[in-house]
């Protein structure tokens, strides 16, 4: 059903109810949707993005439903497929439609979806186009998530398009983030999409949160989840997400075969806690990485503990390490601790290795053969004691 956002502006999209995992790798809790919109001006109608193509029956249901009989853009923010993928059907049924979108994107669209080079025309930053009574601009967002991303403005109504940026995995029949329904979810998947997807590129993602300030939008529509109307509420949290600043926590990810390496964790846990320290203990083995990595925003610090296994660290540490390393979060310091049979040593140097990206303080491990006794525990508390010194000390 499509859903009006203001007049001349409706959302067209489809909703993935079921849909549990994205790129393969992202768990969705809530689902999602694949938001694509419609500018209708008085001269010429623009879509904004498409929808995955498994999808398309529904954005083309939407359009009909609104009487839609010529396009003449199809707006690109971004080449990724869940957003891009259905142009081609959106081009055999309206032959006449150009793409519009940046040379960068057009480049990838070409290579992803196999267009050809005259189904486009391309802007630049800051160039407008006329529908008639709206007018879209856009902005070039690189590194937004991928380097061809783009933002498009409707000037007359105040409505941003951010494609992915600010958008959350969500699946709800309510257009915006308004009800009391929508309010609490669409802050901790907003979170969520932001430290799965988007926390590597914090730094680009700062220069935007500026744009958005100077253009205050009255309503933002991402391409995944709900419409913003609370601007100023989702731009803070994503602005306190990708400042330097980080909470007095530590995120201690573990896995333990024959429960040593647990002792270790659960005593760590009690003596940080006790130091006044906020502590998150994840078993990897059953722990949904996306809760971990929502932590990994703002945490101050980060303890992975692993047995020694096979010469290395465990697998499920080594898995995370590397997320870890890709995401690149705000981490001020680190460590390792574990249990080994013969050689600890060789398991540090391979969490190390993995995470060559992570720029923090290293802080000397804790390695304890076999079960932790009473001088191991003695090491842990200073460890703790040390961690949550130079935690409080950042924080004052
Ligand atoms: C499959 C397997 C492989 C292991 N490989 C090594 C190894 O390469 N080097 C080592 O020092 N210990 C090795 N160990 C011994 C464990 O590191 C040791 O038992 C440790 O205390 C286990 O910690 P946990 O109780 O937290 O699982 C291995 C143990 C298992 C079960």
């Amino acid at each position: 059903m499509a859903k009006k956002i203001k007049d001349g502006i409706y959302w067209v999209g489809a909703i993935d109810w079921d849909r549990v995992l994205f790129d393969e790798l992202v768990t969705l809790p809530e689902g999602t949707s694949y938001n694509a919109y419609v500018v209708l001006g008085s001269e010429k109608t623009a879509l904004i993005d498409t929808v995955e193509p498994h999808k398309k029956g529904e954005l083309f249901r939407n359009l009909e439903e609104l009487e839609i009989k010529k396009i003449d853009y199809i707006v690109s923010n971004h080449a990724e497929q869940d957003h891009s993928g259905t142009i081609p059907d959106v081009l055999e049924k309206f032959p006449e439609a150009k793409v519009v979108t940046n040379k960068k994107c057009r480049d990838m669209l070409i290579d992803l979806l196999d267009l050809p080079e005259d189904a486009f025309q391309l802007i630049e930053e800051g160039e407008e186009l006329p529908l008639g009574d709206k007018t879209l601009k856009f902005f070039l967002a690189p590194w937004v998530h991928w380097p061809e991303t783009m933002f498009t403005w409707v000037k007359e109504d105040r409505v941003l398009f951010t494609c992915d940026f600010l958008g959350s995995h969500i699946a709800t029949s309510e257009l915006f983030d308004t009800t009391d329904e929508n309010r609490a979810k669409v802050y901790l998947e907003t979170k969520r999409y932001y430290a799965e997807i988007m926390m590597p590129f914090r730094n680009f993602i700062k220069k935007h949160l500026k744009l958005i300030d100077e253009l205050k939008p009255e309503i933002i529509a991402p391409s995944h989840g709900v419409v913003i109307k609370d601007v100023e509420f989702m731009t803070g949290a994503y602005k306190r997400w990708v400042s330097d600043e980080v909470k007095p926590m530590v995120i201690i990810p573990f896995v333990s075969m024959h429960e040593s390496t647990r002792h270790m964790v659960d005593f760590l846990t009690s003596e940080l806690s006790e130091n006044g320290i906020i502590v998150r203990p994840y078993n990897l083995i059953k722990s949904d990485i996306g809760n971990v990595a929502m932590d990994l925003v703002d945490a101050a610090a980060v303890v992975i503990a692993s047995p020694t296994v096979l010469a290395g660290a465990h697998p499920s540490i080594i898995y995370f390490s590397y997320l870890m390393n890709g995401l690149r979060p705000k981490t001020k310091f680190i460590s390792v601790i574990g249990s080994y049979g013969w050689n600890g040593k060789v398991m540090v140097k391979h969490v190390q290795e993995t995470l060559k990206n992570v720029k923090a303080e290293w802080i000397e491990p804790v390695l304890i053969k076999g079960l932790p006794k009473e001088s191991d525990y003695q090491k842990l508390r200073e460890f703790a004691k040390e961690l949550s010194d130079k935690i409080k000390e950042i924080s004052n």
